[in-house]
């Protein structure tokens, strides 16, 4: 703490590596996770910090981080609002509204809107608040185009916004607002906005100059109170001034005749003078301000961690299959008939409550007081409040790892968990709502609101950040912040709104299953991005192309136009020809695999066991017993392919080449061995054949210190006619494995022999062997299923073509999805058109390593080969 600055410096050190605009939430997580820096010794954050920030804030700030406290001063007790708020509201309702009125006139107003907002009567609102989902959910399907194309990058939360103004308004009022179709913008949404800019400045520079306001101000509020009364009061007059109000009031249960009949009843029936109609209006408008940007950015954050976990995303799917049928053209009318089924929606309730643990989006500030001071449970350690303003404070205490199991994952499943399972939540720590008296009174409109939408809109759409294109549409100079690496952070003054509006783009929906998690798949080898680099800047976003450096056995290389294949003669190690390759990459798998992972979730643990098809697509059942539904399925699981055995039984069977024993070994050596070795080799793929028919091939997967030979990884690949050593490697240990790739060392040059000799005794020799499949046509059953990758062609290894042939099949197949997306082409023939070529590739290539495989074994025919002529590039290529 500094006398003259307080604890500004601390702030301002935030500010250096974060973005200006970044929401205090986020702030006070950071404070709490870097504590140690100003506390050392503690061992787990602070229940409380108390900051001061004069003259930022006006008192000092108490921040409390421990739910079970924050009980203290909203449920226990419940302390008043901080007399900033009444500050801040002013502006907008002069403070008649119920949060900035004086205790008993916010009492008053309080309990008339309480039963307004009843679990019970928000219920019976669900069909009027049907309506305007759809309307979003309609104009979300423009935004992608016909048949669901990737779209147009726009900001989410603008669509969110207008949707919430248009619930408000309809639950309040019954009235229909049409911001959603209304391009210009209602006068009612412009006016508020330009007010809470006005509010904004009240706690901003104004307070801070001493000004309530300046003249010009004075008159743009005055405006903006008239437009908001404008579009507000005739509604309310209508209904006062009507000569049956009794009536008026029943025949439509809004939040607004629910509230007014409470009135009527409290006063006898009498029509309510000009203060309680000011006083009506003044809460109107607090429902707008309050309930508009909170709901609206908790769409998009829900959105957001959806597209981030799309296990979730599924699970939510399944539940609306199960609860709501599986025509997604039937679900808003069976809610509308049924509006209890939202109650069967535990999964989905779940995925909202964790939206909001993620992205809590406003919080309480209480004003403290001379004999109130707060506790740690279990401690007499007593925190005076006087002078201070009391935050509690959600970003901290719903991350909390001591009270929230996992608490950094995204787990819908907690809010399901029974009382007594550790995942079951802690009542005080989920606050978003904040809690007691004084809570936020439209939760179970901003909670139904939020789940309606998950249940109509989600199962349609995937929705993705696109800050590529977003990037693209504001021009180079506009700067690329991020938070902790991410786009995507909260900012804003007051409600935590994500960031640039959170620009997405409507996708094509797509998930990716496998049988086992790769981290449990510890083997690796490398690869060589031949000719298929040219695929990569439309397949991968801009920062991942930059970034494929890092899959590279040697990060710190960069390819250029002349990199080349060298063939030697493994006998003498004469070259006997060099390939050009221009932008070939040496790659590793395990690398390329995380690089190309990012963004993406892969579900595992779901073996494919069958595929159906049904009258609009295909479902995948899985052996775990669960299944999903799409348009269309693309087995690319491997020269073991499910889905090619399903399409083709016996003539998807690979065959093989029992004659040949194969090696594929990583190996590590000694700097000196690893030095002579690497020196000794050509830079990345030294091919090496003997004319006894031995293929020797040396890369190098992993170099962790380029200067320090003992961390790099060789990767050897070796095969031989059976009858060289007479002794099958099957059935052996490691180390008779590596006896006998030692007994075949004296028949290579340097640095072969060397590398053999040198090898480990315990090195892992893994059990090997060489299979081919040439495609066989299948039934694409109109465009509902194909084959990528080595389910669509196994390729013997020797021309490095498997990873080639695999991105271009990845490339083609976007397009034709592409082209199926845009009305160019149906499914069926781009589907087709797919096929064809794949099949046709595939079958030429495996035809060229059948070739250069078998050539091998005569020597005078492997001059001639493939390897020799073309290298690792296309033949077609070859001859231009
Ligand atoms: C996800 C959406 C929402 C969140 C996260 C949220 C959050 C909150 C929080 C934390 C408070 C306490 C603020 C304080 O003590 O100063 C609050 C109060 C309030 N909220 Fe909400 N809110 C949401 C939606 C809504 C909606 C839809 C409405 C009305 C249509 C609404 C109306 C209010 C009102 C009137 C208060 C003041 C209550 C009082 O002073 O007694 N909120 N809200």
């Amino acid at each position: 703490h500094s006398l003259l600055f307080g604890h500004i410096p601390i702030l301002l050190k935030f500010r250096k590596h974060h973005p200006e605009d970044v929401h205090f939430g986020i702030i006070m997580k950071w404070l709490v996770d870097n504590c140690n820096q100003w506390i050392p010794d503690l061992k787990r954050p602070p229940p409380v910090l108390y900051l001061d920030i004069w003259p930022v804030f006006p008192d000092i700030m108490m921040m409390v981080f421990d739910g079970s406290m924050s009980a203290q001063f909203t449920q226990i007790r419940s302390l008043p609002k901080h007399r900033i708020t009444r500050t801040f509201l002013e502006p907008l309702t002069d403070n008649l509204d119920m949060t900035s009125a004086d205790g008993k006139q916010s009492k008053v107003w309080r309990s008339r809107f309480n039963p307004s907002f009843s679990p019970r009567n928000i219920t019976m609102l669900i069909p009027e608040l049907i309506d305007e989902i759809m309307v979003f959910k309609d104009l979300l399907g423009k935004m992608a185009g016909p048949s669901g194309q990737w779209g147009d990058v726009f900001q989410l939360e603008e669509r969110t916004t207008n949707l919430t103004f248009d619930v408000i308004l309809r639950a309040t009022m019954d009235e229909r607002l049409h911001e959603q179709i209304n391009t210009l913008g209602s006068p009612l949404k412009q006016a508020l906005i330009s007010q809470i800019r006005l509010m904004s400045k009240v706690l901003g520079v104004n307070r801070i100059l001493g000004i309530k306001r300046w003249p010009w101000e004075a008159w743009t509020r005055q405006r903006n109170n008239e437009a908001l009364c404008k579009a507000l009061l005739g509604r309310v007059e209508a209904i006062i001034k009507s000569p049956h109000l009794a009536d008026a009031v029943s025949e439509k249960k809004t939040i607004l005749n629910i509230a007014l009949s409470r009135t009527l009843a409290e006063t006898g029936g009498k029509t309510p003078d000009q203060r309680s109609v000011d006083a009506i209006l003044a809460n109107l408008k607090l429902f707008l301000f309050a309930g508009h940007d909170t709901t609206s950015s908790t769409i998009c954050w829900m959105f957001k961690l959806l597209q981030d976990n799309p296990d979730c995303l599924s699970k939510l799917r399944e539940e609306l299959n199960s609860v709501l049928g599986e025509d997604v053209n039937k679900a808003a009318n069976l809610l509308r008939d049924s509006p209890q089924l939202l109650n069967n929606l535990v999964y989905t309730n779940g995925v909202v409550k964790e939206a909001l643990r993620f992205y809590p989006l406003a919080s309480t500030v209480r004003q403290g007081e001379r004999d109130f001071f707060l506790t740690v449970p279990g401690s007499d350690m007593r925190y005076p409040t006087e002078g201070t303003a009391i935050h509690d404070v959600p970003s901290v205490i719903q991350l909390d790892e001591h009270v929230w199991p996992r608490a950094n994952e995204f787990l819908p499943e907690r809010w399901i968990a029974a009382q007594g399972d550790p995942m079951h939540p802690n009542k005080d720590a989920w606050r978003p709502f904040s809690m007691g008296p004084r809570n936020c009174i439209g939760q179970e409109l901003a909670m139904v609101e939020i789940k309606l939408v998950a249940a109509l809109v989600c199962r349609e759409f995937d929705i993705q950040e696109a800050w590529d294109k977003w990037d693209m549409k504001q021009g180079p100079m506009k700067p690329k912040e991020t938070v902790g690496g991410r786009r995507l952070y909260g900012c804003g003054q007051t409600v935590q709104h994500p960031k640039d509006g959170m620009p997405v783009h409507r996708g094509i929906s797509f998930a990716v299953y496998d049988k086992v998690d790769p981290a449990t798949r510890t083997r690796d080898w490398s690869m060589t991005i031949f000719w298929s680099f040219r695929h990569y800047p439309a397949l991968l976003s801009e920062e991942l192309n930059n970034r494929i450096n890092e899959a590279q056995s040697k990060v710190y290389y960069n390819p250029t136009a002349v990199e080349e294949l060298v063939v030697k003669n493994a006998e003498t190690g004469d070259v006997l020809a060099r390939v050009n390759s221009p932008f070939a990459r040496r790659v590793n798998r395990v690398g390329m695999r995380k690089l190309l992972l990012n963004g993406i979730k892969v579900q595992y643990d779901r073996e494919l066991v069958g595929v159906e098809y049904t009258a609009d697509g295909v479902v995948a059942r899985f052996k775990n017993g669960t299944f999903e539904k799409g348009t269309m399925i693309v087995g690319a699981e491997g020269g073991q392919s499910f889905v090619r055995r399903m399409l083709l039984g016996d003539l998807a069977l690979p065959e093989t080449y029992p004659d040949v024993e194969m090696i594929n070994i990583n190996a590590r050596y000694t700097h000196e061995q690893g030095k002579y070795i690497a020196e000794n080799v050509v830079p990345h793929v030294d091919y090496g054949v003997h004319p006894k028919g031995i293929f020797f091939i040396i890369l190098v997967m992993r170099v962790e210190e380029k200067d320090d030979y003992s961390t790099w990884t060789f990767h050897f690949v070796i095969t031989y006619p059976k009858t060289l050593t007479g002794t099958p490697l099957k059935g052996k240990t490691n180390a008779e494995r590596v006896a006998i790739l030692r007994s075949i060392a004296d028949n290579f040059a340097e640095p072969r022999r060397s590398a053999l000799m040198w090898l480990p005794d315990d090195l892992e020799v893994p059990d090997d062997s060489i299979k081919m499949w040439s495609p066989e046509p299948w039934d694409n059953h109109d465009g509902r299923v194909t084959l990528a990758g080595d389910a669509a062609h196994a390729i013997a290894f020797y021309r490095g073509q498997g990873l080639n042939n695999a991105t271009a099949d990845a490339a083609n197949l976007v397009s034709a999805i592409e082209k199926a997306t845009t009305g160019e082409s149906t499914l069926a023939d781009a589907i087709t058109e797919y096929d064809k070529e794949v099949i046709a590739r595939g079958q030429e290539e495996v035809r060229l390593s059948r070739e250069l495989a078998l050539s091998m074994e005569h020597w005078e025919k492997f001059l001639e080969s493939p390897i020799i002529k073309y290298g690792g590039n296309i033949p077609k290529e070859m001859s231009k």
